[in-house]
């Protein structure tokens, strides 16, 4: 069963000149872990605030729980929890006060819902004096996590809960995620990560307001058709132009360490006459090694 479901939904800002979410429909599923994965400005802001009632779309309609919501926003509102990207915690109230505060403001309070966030909130109990402000970064998401869950939310919406923060506290976020999942709360996460997108049960790659694919990270890298090879040499910016001018590469792009590329089609001896050819323009210590595809591979590929 969809506990929540986007049906063509739009919305433009400055009066129609930008265009934020185009036409986007998706269903996530009960006790789904579900992830909008997109770069900056894709949407996945304005998505949340449609679904978390926070904003009116131009077009189409949305549902959370089976709500409405437009017309039963006020349902919704006391139903799901969300973690906005910035600004959700006071930060000028203890750890225990923001999340008082919460509890409150839903009309419970922290020891009727302490089982759900305890794993999360025993981590912070050694700063529960402490201002939110002074927390670190991985400490705010902690508390903005459970802020978001003291009220035991049906749909979590999370807004880039792990941008900004270090690799361990992302990690264990993820984990936390996991863990919630076992509590059957639907959750929608979104990231600019490319890489967290496989902690995800399902994904949609969003782009330009636009969907570009959605399906099991899983089902989405098996679909990309080339095989792929990561290539490096000592002059990397060189390496980019020589290889993006070679007839028989169908596409490269810079990957960190290597360059990422395919050829026109599969054909195998064709990453062996590479090298000789790189050679010839003069590259030194040049490595070609076939990869499996990643979901930032998947997801360029669509933007073409
Ligand atoms: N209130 C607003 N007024 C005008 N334009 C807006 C407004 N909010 C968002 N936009 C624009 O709409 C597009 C989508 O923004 P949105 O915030 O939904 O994307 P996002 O994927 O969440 O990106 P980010 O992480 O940068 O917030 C962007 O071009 C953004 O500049």
């Amino acid at each position: 069963m969809a506990d929540v479901v986007l049906n063509s939904i739009s919305k433009t800002y400055n009066k129609g000149a930008t265009r934020a979410v185009n036409n986007v429909s998706f269903e996530v599923n009960k006790g789904e872990l579900f992830g909008l994965i997109g770069p900056d400005g894709a949407g996945k802001t304005s998505i949340f605030r449609i679904l978390t009632t926070l904003l009116l779309p131009d077009n189409g309609t949305a549902s959370v729980n089976g709500y409405d919501v437009v017309k039963d926003y006020k349902i919704i509102r006391r139903n799901v929890g969300y973690m906005p990207g910035r600004f959700s915690l006071y930060q000028d109230l203890t750890v225990e006060e923001n999340l008082n505060f919460f509890a409150t403001v839903f009309n419970t309070s922290i020891k009727e819902n302490y089982e759900l966030v305890k794993d999360i909130y025993v981590q912070l109990e050694p700063f529960k004096s402490r201002k939110a402000g002074k927390l670190s970064g991985g400490m705010k998401q902690k508390l903005a996590l459970c802020c978001a869950l003291i009220h035991r939310p049906t749909v979590l919406f999370l807004d880039e809960p792990t941008t900004g923060v270090d690799v361990v506290s992302r990690k264990e976020f993820w984990e936390m995620l996991k863990r919630l999942k076992q509590q059957v709360i639907t959750i929608l996460v979104s990231t600019p990560y490319m890489d967290e997108a496989t902690l995800c049960e399902r994904i949609a790659l969003l782009q330009n307001g636009e969907i570009l694919s959605i399906d099991s990270p899983q089902t989405i890298t098996a679909q990309f058709l080339s095989t792929l090879y990561a290539v490096r040499s000592d002059n990397m910016s060189k390496l980019l132009h020589d290889l993006r001018k070679l007839s028989l590469v169908k596409s490269c792009n810079a990957f960190g360490a290597y360059h990422h590329i395919a050829f026109q089609n599969n054909d195998p001896g064709w990453a062996q006459q590479l090298i000789p050819l790189l050679e010839a323009q003069q590259h030194t210590n040049i490595e070609v090694k076939s990869i499996e595809p990643t979901i930032e591979d998947c997801f360029i590929n669509l933007m073409k």
